[in-house]
């Protein structure tokens, strides 16, 4: 059954794919992704390049580090066709949480892909997500939005807010109704693992600068981002990123055989790390999804080849170029070390 219809919502229609019309112009695409310290998410950057080469997309992937990321995961990543970026980390007020600085550094930090305006479109992905459909349509949606999925309220990561203490999901707002006495419904809340945006250093600087202003809250840059751009947020479907969770809170919005994206982002999930010994990890539906993970990152037919380089001067990035921006000498304080 389709998830609840939200006013709004960009048309499903437009969600076949067969829409997508070649990129005309010479507006330049890419997808980004995020890699902090030097523990082991830069397994699921390989692993998302890989998957997005073997659905085939036309678009390069850009790796947005920060500069704890060591050379030798870097070069991993440029093995793989990756364009690797280095950012300039963000720190929040120090008087707010230095207890949990890591969290959110690396998490704000994100914020600095608005910065990559020689793109006109990007599509960012958090480095715990696999594409296993092409998705390449999404750059062609209307400009001027910022198209995400839909989050769920369900689990105890959201005990501390109003929904959960009443048992309210914009999944099935009918389930639970908000009160009349608790004023309007929250507006439609995406999970920031994927979206669609438009880079922009105008809307960057506006970002940073609200967000100086801005007290932490527990989800960090995904409530920043909810509350910056809610005038602009288009809901998409949730093909588009299967939050893990919505298979035990709502699976009557899910069906496997549509989902495109799957965001492992249920404790206990991601691939790399997968014992199947937190809650719900045991279900034959998580083992499936982690094996499918595997098969992308272990097919040796999907790594990188010099091959894959497309001739200078191609209107469309058909591949990853090998190429490596200049890393901008930037002098920075060591980020503290990624979680
Ligand atoms: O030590 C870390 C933690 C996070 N990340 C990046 O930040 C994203 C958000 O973190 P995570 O996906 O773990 O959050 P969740 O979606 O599970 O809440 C990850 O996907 C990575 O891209 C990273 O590179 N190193
Ligand atoms: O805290 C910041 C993170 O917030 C989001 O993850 C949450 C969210 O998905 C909740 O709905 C889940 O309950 C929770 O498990 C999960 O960590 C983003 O996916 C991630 O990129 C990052 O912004
Ligand atoms: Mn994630």
């Amino acid at each position: 059954m389709a998830p609840p219809e939200v006013a709004g919502a960009v048309d499903a229609a437009a969600f076949t794919g067969k829409l997508a019309v070649p990129n005309a112009g010479y507006s330049k695409r890419a997808y980004v992704t995020f890699l902090a310290g030097s523990g082991d998410y830069w397994k699921g950057v390989v692993g998302l390049a890989k998957g997005l080469r073997k659905v085939k997309s036309a678009y390069p992937l850009i790796v947005a580090m920060l500069p704890d990321v060591p050379e030798d995961h870097r070069e991993i990543l440029r093995s793989q066709g990756c364009i690797v970026r280095e950012i300039e980390p963000v720190y929040p007020p120090e008087n707010q949480i230095q207890f949990a600085m890591a969290y959110y550094v690396i998490n704000y930090s994100k914020l600095r892909i608005w910065n990559f305006e020689e793109y006109s479109k990007m599509i960012y992905l958090d480095a715990d997500i696999q594409v296993y459909d092409n998705i390449d349509h999404l750059f062609d949606m209307p400009d001027g939005y910022f198209y995400a999925v839909m989050d769920c309220f369900c689990e105890k990561t959201w005990s501390h807010s109003r929904q959960f203490s009443i048992g309210y999901c914009q999944q099935c707002p009918d389930k639970v109704k908000w009160p009349a006495d608790m004023g309007n419904p929250p507006a439609f809340y995406f999970n920031a693992g994927m979206f669609v945006y438009e880079p922009s250093r105008l809307t960057c600087d506006s970002l940073l600068e609200t967000l100086r202003v801005t007290p932490p809250t527990p989800f960090a840059e995904q409530d920043f981002l909810n509350m910056f751009f809610e005038k602009n947020y288009k809901p998409i479907p949730l093909d588009y990123n299967l939050v893990l969770a919505m298979l035990w809170r709502h699976p009557e919005n899910v069906d496997l055989q549509k989902v495109k994206v799957v965001h492992y982002c249920a404790a206990g999930s991601k691939p790399w790390r997968y014992t199947g010994k937190e809650a719900n990890m045991d279900r034959e539906d998580i083992k499936m999804l982690v094996a499918k993970w595997w098969d992308v990152y272990n097919d040796e037919s999907l790594d990188f080849k010099p091959e894959d380089v497309v001739p200078e001067g191609d209107a469309l990035t058909k591949t990853p170029i090998m190429a490596t921006f200049p890393e901008p000498a930037i002098n920075f304080i060591p980020a503290p070390s990624a979680a």
